[in-house]
């Protein structure tokens, strides 16, 4: 389902970690320092161990912002119970996790036919293999490089190896990586091939945050460069 030219580099903060209080507010000042897109992390207490929010308030945002790409990283249990809620809500990607889907095609078959990109998440404990099968059904693949359920944890740069493996095997993949990541570790996942930056904490809590997007990109930007100097 990915197209055929090199996935370009984009920047999308998770909101986890900023006042919850004032989303509206905090998402359009995440746009304003240069964002791509913005990250929405949902989680149910039952796929991990903590609570954020659902399609009520998706919903609510969406008017608030009309052109901003919403994916949702759905940290849920029976992903499938909530695609048309999050469609009809104006999520653009629909990220699911591996783990905790039985029918894989017919979930990727429901998110495509409700309008949205179909993302597959993995834990750091899930072989990258596990995707193989169902590879041409996804549009964007993420590695975790923390284990879900809470931001401000440490990288695990020992998942870059999956991200070397997807990026040699489908170059033209949108490949995203989420936990840790911020200016002292994108290096290495900009090495690595990814093209789908997520960061929370290192973006929300800078004191200037658009600083910290533009070299986030800054790093990405030139990793892809020079590998396509290298092809
Ligand atoms: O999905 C998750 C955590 O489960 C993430 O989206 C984090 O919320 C990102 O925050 P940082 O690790 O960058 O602080
Ligand atoms: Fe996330």
């Amino acid at each position: 389902m990915s197209g055929h030219t090199h996935p370009c580099c984009k920047i999308g903060p998770s909101i986890l970690c900023a006042d919850l209080s004032c989303l509206a507010d905090e998402c359009r000042k995440m746009i304003h320092s240069g964002a791509d897109y913005l990250h929405l992390d949902v989680m149910d207490g039952h796929f991990v161990p903590n609570l954020t929010f659902g399609h009520p308030i998706v919903k609510c945002l969406r008017p608030k912002m009309p052109d901003i790409y919403f994916d949702m990283h759905m940290m849920v249990q029976n992903p499938e119970k909530w695609v048309e809620s999050m469609a009809d809500a104006g999520a653009n990607q629909y990220t699911f996790h591996i783990e905790a889907c039985e029918d894989i095609p017919a979930l990727c078959r429901k998110i495509q036919e409700s309008g949205m990109r179909v993302g597959v998440g993995l834990k750091p404990g899930t072989p990258v293999e596990t995707i193989l099968p169902y590879s041409d059904l996804f549009d964007v693949v993420l590695i975790m490089t923390v284990e879900p359920g809470f931001g401000g944890q440490s990288f695990m740069e020992d998942m870059m190896s999956k991200v070397q493996y997807l990026r040699t095997n489908f170059p033209y993949l949108d490949i995203e990586v989420d936990g840790g990541v911020g200016p002292n570790t994108i290096d290495v996942v900009a090495e690595a091939g990814a093209n789908m930056i997520v960061s929370g904490t290192a973006i929300t809590g800078a004191s200037d945050p658009s600083q910290v997007i533009a070299l986030l990109r800054n790093s990405v930007e030139n990793a892809i460069q020079k590998s396509q100097l290298e092809r």
